[in-house]
């Protein structure tokens, strides 16, 4: 269900005229995914994905795509956008912005074990350092100032428990971002979603081999933490309870960390970033259940489980960093 805008053969074939990637030799449609329109696209030279945005606007994409592209010239196991013609790495198909990016290998894994996760943190470490270079600054548009703006619409949906949890949670990490301890966390470029699904994974369970980092559309500057706080989220828990799985959790931020080590500032803000990446989850999962797009066409995420994982990480303490 992720082909809202159909292309077809020649449409594609038409597109590749303005590459240098070869003839059209086959293209598939992706079922995966919810925002954007993906399909397989084989050439004689290669395999590719190739995306039409179907939210994101021209002026919205430079960041994510040059991103990308810086990323995957530092080595980092991204899709790598493909350049036109032109020298550029956008361009539009039935009034859409779109793009070609290479295709990774892999599947992701619904169920990873500690090897996964090593990986997935070591990966997300070399991100973060290759972006130190990277030149175009945005935010994280789903950030403390989104939530600011968020929290009050989805407020009158909520009950009297869930609405005190969210405000006092909200006060708190208003609080915190103007203290010297957040302003002292690194800083930078970062994948703000790497939830399992947005990583392929080659190989075996018990031996994986990383295909991949995928999905940068949620990207922007943040802090560091923030990012892997996000991802422990998903990737270290008993999916029913939301309570961290120490094996991969240990697993995960050892891996991340032989890679960059994280800074004092960093451990004393972990439990503190641990809610905020649950709240943030929280508040787009109401806003998306409650007030959704008129153009949204799946079935949103269930809210309740991020709401779960911010009552675990207040009432249990986190392992420190
Ligand atoms: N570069 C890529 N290489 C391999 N598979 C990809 C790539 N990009 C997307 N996919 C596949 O397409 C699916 C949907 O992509 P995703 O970015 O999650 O879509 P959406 O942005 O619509 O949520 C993924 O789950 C993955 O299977
Ligand atoms: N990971 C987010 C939703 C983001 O959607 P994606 O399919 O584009 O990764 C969540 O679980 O709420």
């Amino acid at each position: 269900m992720a082909v809202f805008t159909p292309v077809s053969e020649r449409d594609a074939q038409q597109l590749l005229n303005h590459y240098t990637l070869g003839e059209l030799v086959s293209l598939r449609g992706i079922t995966a995914g919810i925002e954007n329109t993906n399909y397989f696209l084989t050439t004689t030279q290669g395999e590719y994905v190739l995306t039409l945005f179907e939210v994101l606007s021209h002026e919205q994409l430079p960041f994510y795509i040059e991103l990308m592209h810086h990323l995957a010239t530092h080595g980092v196991p991204v899709p790598e956008p493909q350049t036109l013609r032109d020298g550029t790495r956008l361009t539009t198909l039935h009034d859409k912005p779109c793009a070609i990016v290479s295709r990774l290998s892999g599947g992701y894994e619904p169920e990873p074990g500690t090897a996964h996760c090593a990986l997935a943190g070591r990966t997300l470490a070399q991100a973060h350092l290759a972006g130190r270079s990277f030149s175009i600054a945005q935010p994280n548009l789903r950030g403390l100032p989104w939530w600011q703006e968020t929290i009050p619409k989805v407020l009158p949906f909520l009950s009297t428990s869930q609405a005190t949890l969210i405000t006092e949670v909200l006060e708190e990490q208003t609080r915190f971002a103007q203290s010297d301890t957040y302003q002292a966390l690194p800083y930078g470029p970062a994948h703000c979603d790497l939830f399992r699904d947005n990583v392929l994974f080659d190989g075996t369970f018990d031996m994986p081999r990383m295909g991949g980092i995928i999905d940068f559309y949620f990207a922007g500057c943040d802090t560091w933490l923030f990012d892997v706080a996000v991802s422990v989220n998903d990737w270290c828990i008993h999916r029913n309870t939301g309570v961290l799985q120490h094996d991969k959790l240990q697993a995960w931020l050892n891996a991340y960390a032989e890679v960059r080590p994280f800074t004092e500032a960093e451990k004393h803000a972990w439990p503190v970033l641990l809610q905020a990446a649950a709240l943030r989850f929280w508040v787009s999962r109401l806003y998306d259940f409650y007030l959704p797009r008129p153009a949204q066409t799946l079935k949103p995420h269930d809210p309740r489980h991020f709401e779960l994982i911010l009552q675990e990480r207040r009432n249990t303490p986190a392992p420190a960093l």
